[in-house]
């Protein structure tokens, strides 16, 4: 049987990075002879825009019949005068809570052909392989009561409810652990306990789901000293699990340690192993319709849709091998370009990744 795969290009770069990703996903199908079967949706702003809702009928009844899901970015300026509940972005939070991809994994990987890229010394990103677990589906991202309402003495007041239930905070934490094990078995908690009673918690039921897991070393870091760290040692870090809004933020500032946002992918998944995958910069307006975006990040989450969704690992390494090839041969977007060096387009990227899949 086939394996049923949505496109959802979305805004901006969107389409442009998610049209090389899915050539890419068609060669290793051919080369690996998996059989899938693509087809594609509306999401975000073009959704608006086309039937008047971020997340539409169609699109809902598409992913859920699909076995994963490839997304470009939503989101852009042309949205962005709406209402919360009515923007792109809200689109892309209803379909990670409609499919319970609670689980997001974002690596922050560097490739060693782009160390001068990386904000940091060479010394201090060399080897670097260090994966965020982000809770996805809950947090203050979710969290009710939420909005703007008018005080007696007539000003506005902004609000947003931090919350997670036990066992939001335990199926997160085993993913983490879980996926320790197959790393190098050490998980670092990151929240804010000092502080605040939702982290608290979080911290209690980490250390709980942590005594079934004796052969993975647990530590905790508040979120500030964390975003500190990463940029001060990144390499003491194996596996960082932590909520959806300190996730969002501490994984772009892994991205730059990486050498830029165009490199990162990631996955986000359900209980089972049906998953989005994505890459982790947005729509990058400044950039949209000029054949200047990297598309290695969404090139790579197909790599990690291979691996975690369809179980086909060999496919998912031959991209990540044919993305070090073609970084090896000096191929860059602008994102990851040496002063100097030749800059290819967003096409000519992906082209020569497809090319090297062998
Ligand atoms: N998953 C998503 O769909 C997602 C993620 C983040 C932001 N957004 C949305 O995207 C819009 C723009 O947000 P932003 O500007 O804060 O973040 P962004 O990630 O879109 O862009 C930040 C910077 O990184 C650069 N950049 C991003 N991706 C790149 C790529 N592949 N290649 C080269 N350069 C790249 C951009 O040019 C920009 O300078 C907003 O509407 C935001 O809500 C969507
Ligand atoms: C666009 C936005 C809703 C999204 C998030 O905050 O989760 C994005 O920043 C991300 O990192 O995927
Ligand atoms: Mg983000």
């Amino acid at each position: 049987m086939s394996a049923k795969i949505l496109l959802l290009p979305g805004d901006g770069i969107g389409p442009e990075v998610v049209e090389q990703a899915a050539a890419v996903l068609r060669r290793a199908a051919d080369r690996f002879a998996i059989d899938i079967e693509l087809s594609e949706a509306d999401l975000g702003g073009i959704a608006i825009d086309r039937h008047g809702d971020a997340y539409p009928p169609a699109t809902q009844q598409a992913a859920r019949e699909a076995d994963a899901v490839l997304m470009g970015s939503v989101g852009g300026p042309k949205w962005d005068g709406l209402p919360a509940p009515d923007r792109p972005e809200k689109g892309l939070l209803r379909i990670r809570a409609d499919l319970d991809l609670f689980g997001n994994l974002r690596p922050a990987l560097l490739y060693p052909q782009l160390a001068a890229a990386s904000s940091l010394k060479a010394e201090l990103v060399a080897g670097l392989d260090i994966m965020i677990v982000r809770e996805l589906t809950g947090g203050i991202y979710f969290g009710e009561p939420r909005g703007i309402h008018r005080l007696e003495n007539g000003e506005r007041e902004g609000y947003n409810t931090y919350r997670y239930s036990e066992r939001e905070i335990e199926r997160i934490a085993r993913l983490a652990f879980d996926t320790a094990r197959r790393r190098d078995n050490r998980v670092c908690s990151v929240d804010k306990a000092n502080v605040l009673e939702v982290t608290m918690l979080w911290r209690e039921v980490v250390e709980r789901v942590a005594s079934e897991y004796s052969d993975v070393e647990l530590s905790h870091m508040y979120v500030d000293n964390a975003a500190m760290q990463l940029v001060r040692e990144p390499k003491q870090f194996d596996v960082i699990v932590t909520g959806n809004l300190f996730g969002d933020i501490l994984s772009d500032t892994a991205a730059m340690l990486t050498g830029s946002i165009g490199m990162l992918p990631s996955a986000s998944l359900d209980a089972n192993s049906k998953g989005l995958y994505e890459p982790v910069h947005g729509s990058a307006p400044d950039i949209a319709g000029q054949g200047k975006a990297n598309p290695l990040a969404t090139i790579l989450s197909v790599a990690m849709l291979l691996r975690y969704s369809l179980g086909r690992s060999e496919a998912a390494d031959a991209i990540e091998t044919a993305v070090s090839a073609v970084l090896d041969r000096g191929l860059r977007t602008g994102d990851i370009a040496s002063p100097g060096g030749v800059v290819v387009t967003t096409q000519q990227m992906g082209e020569a990744v497809v090319e090297s899949i062998s």
